[in-house]
């Protein structure tokens, strides 16, 4: 069977998982809340009401704070277990863990020095809890947060915004939900204008969530009684009030023992003629008691929803962790590993485009189907073999001397001069199929989804892969020139051996006229041929240029983009790799919260495993 300390123990420790890991009340969180998905019990109430009087006799123990203005600066998870009677009672600390605080004057200043540890001594408030946990024969299992006392005033050096700071941080801890309402007002005050009510009747208008208790009932006027008050005819709640007479300040100066005024509490109402008949349900051990099975109540049947609550967290963390990418391993080799796993899903991309299955390596096939054609028409021979250029060349070539059968060099300076044309469009191509590789390289590193959180891992292959492809450009343009090269150094012989058949066919005269040879239609001939040698060799170079960009550039960008990476990754230290996988803080922060989160997470849902083995 579950019992009650497991089920309030398990909220409790739950709770503290949450402090611990930054998950509480109020909180800025991006997470859903775990602290928020549990039940809980705060207490909330005017300066004076009898806040710290109510929680003392609660426990049984004089150990909160006192003192003018805003004691309660933090909110004060207050664990109450129950321990076999006779045993020692002792205080913990979440925050002190080992020590075990048997002198409750020791817990008060420990609570007063934790509390400056965070807000300082400017008297601000802070919304990180502190936990405590009480061990003792003489309370019940029950948790009660402890929140600052709703206030009106500032008062020595706190600063103008505390009234306001306390009411938002309350109203944080009170509008959840989960959260129930322990609403304390002081019976010598009109239940009206108690700061507890007007905010539990804002956050809970039914009244589901909310306790009464009503403090004070012997200061009251003579002849005055809060029956209307506690038999909810003034203002109505779904759960019954609790009265309740607390030390008065005399009996605090005097230190009167808190389980002697417990008892002098019992005596109260037990001979009040006005709550004689309602003294069962009065008290500070009655409202303990009735907390206690309430929260018990509350928690059992939350368990399922906190539950999948906890597990569809899970599942999105989990999810999570994956999109930002595990933790990466602290030592070399792993870190090496890393490295080249991410490589080789930029390498794989990479060839995707080129090979096709992502788009972009059509446009090298452009180059040469379109680019490189229209470039090599473009080119100037209509001028370079101009009848005037053709007789100019053809006439410094001879000298002083004009020729006598073929003008050999006329036409060799011709065909060399239009071949160097060719440099052009070769060079053109091999740049923009640089390009093109360039601008693959860019879109690859985009979408690879690994690389995304190593920025400057990034960088280095940017780098790298542009280096490389600057290196099979030089290569490229090398083997470009020189096919063009070998095109002027050694012309096609067997094309101008068909050359003197063909004049002769087309009807030239061996008997023509001398000068007929040095005339317009000579140099128009010579024009002719030296441009049907150089559409020949055009024809040829449409052909090899492609072949020779796509080995000394497409085909080393699919081999070896990143070959010499690999070479200077092999020498690499533990400290330079570690510095490429230096990742994106933002991203990192992220991912420890998360880790952080299902830790928590975790934790919970082993400890709702573990109670449900007990039942
Ligand atoms: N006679 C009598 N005095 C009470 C009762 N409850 C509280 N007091 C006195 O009222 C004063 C304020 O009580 P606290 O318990 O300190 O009230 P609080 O709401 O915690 O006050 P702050 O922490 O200052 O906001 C103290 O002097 C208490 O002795 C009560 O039921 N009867």
């Amino acid at each position: 069977m579950t019992t009650m300390e497991s089920l309030i123990g398990l909220v409790n420790r739950i709770q503290q998982a949450c402090t611990v890991l930054g998950d509480y009340g109020g909180g800025d969180n991006t997470f859903s809340s775990l602290w928020e998905a549990l039940p809980s019990v705060a207490v909330v109430g005017g300066q004076s009401s009898g806040k710290s009087s109510v929680l003392e006799s609660i426990v049984g123990r004089d150990f909160l704070p006192r003192g003018s203005g805003i004691v309660t600066r933090r909110p004060l998870v207050l664990q109450l277990h129950k321990t076999d009677e006779g045993s020692q009672e002792y205080a913990e600390f979440l925050h002190l863990p080992k020590r075990r605080f048997t002198d409750f004057g020791a817990v008060r200043n420990e609570i007063q020095e934790e509390t400056d540890r965070i807000t300082g001594k400017t008297k601000q408030i802070s919304p990180v809890p502190i936990h405590l946990s009480i061990y003792s024969p003489n309370v019940v299992n029950l948790t009660l947060i402890d929140l600052p006392g709703l206030t009106k005033v500032a008062v020595e050096g706190q600063p103008e915004t505390i009234v306001e700071d306390i009411e938002t941080m309350v109203r944080s801890y009170v509008e959840k939900p989960n959260c129930i309402i322990l609403a304390i007002s002081p019976a010598n005050q009109d239940i009206a204008t108690s700061d507890a009510i007007k905010l539990a009747r804002e956050v809970d208008p039914s009244g589901d969530r909310t306790f009464g208790v009503l403090t004070k009932l012997d200061l009251m006027d003579k002849g005055t009684n809060a029956l209307d008050v506690l038999e909810g005819r003034s203002y109505r709640l779904q759960h019954p009030w609790v009265g309740i007479v607390n030390r008065s300040q005399a009996d605090i100066n005097k230190n009167v023992d808190m389980i002697v005024a417990r008892r002098k509490e019992r005596e109260y109402f037990a001979t009040s003629p006005d709550y004689g008949h309602l003294a069962s349900k009065m008290g500070s051990e009655y409202l303990a008691r009735l907390l206690s099975q309430h929260l018990e109540n509350v928690i059992r049947s939350r368990i399922p929803s906190i539950t999948s609550l906890i597990n569809k967290s899970i599942d999105e963390l989990e999810s999570e962790m994956d999109h930002l990418g595990r933790p990466i391993a602290l030592d070399a080799g792993a870190q090496l590993y890393t490295v080249l796993e991410v490589c080789r899903a930029f390498e794989r991309i990479f060839k995707e485009h080129l090979d096709g299955g992502r788009p972009g390596g059509d446009r090298i096939y452009g180059v040469f189907d379109n680019q490189l054609p229209a470039a090599l028409k473009k080119l100037p021979f209509d001028r370079h073999l101009s009848l005037q250029n053709v007789r100019r060349v053809v006439s410094e070539a001879d000298g002083y001397q004009p020729h006598l059968i073929a003008p050999e060099q006329g036409y060799r300076r011709l065909i060399e001069g239009a071949l160097n044309y060719f440099r052009g469009p070769a060079e053109a191509s091999v740049d923009a199929v640089h390009f093109v590789l360039k601008e693959l390289v860019r879109k690859s590193i985009g979408e690879t989804q690994e690389l995304k959180r190593f920025p400057t891992l990034q960088a280095d292959i940017a780098a790298a892969a542009n280096e490389a492809l600057e290196r099979f450009r030089d290569e490229s343009k090398k083997t470009v020139v020189r096919l063009v090269d070998m095109e002027s150094s050694y012309l096609t012989v067997d094309f101008f051996r068909k050359l003197p058949q063909e004049v002769d066919n087309k009807g030239g005269n061996p008997q023509a006229p001398v000068t007929d040879r040095y005339g317009e239609g000579h140099f128009r001939r010579i024009g002719s041929n030296v441009s049907s040698y150089v559409g020949m060799v055009s024809d040829t170079l449409k052909n090899t240029i492609p072949k020779a960009v796509v080995f000394c550039q497409v085909k080393e960008a699919k081999q070896s983009l990143l070959a010499r990476f690999y070479t200077q990754l092999g020498k690499k230290e533990g400290k330079q790799l570690s510095q490429m996988l230096d990742e994106d803080p933002a991203l990192m922060e992220r991912r420890q919260q998360c880790a952080k989160r299902l830790e928590l997470y975790k934790a919970a849902r082993d400890e709702i495993d573990s109670v449900s083995w007990t039942r």
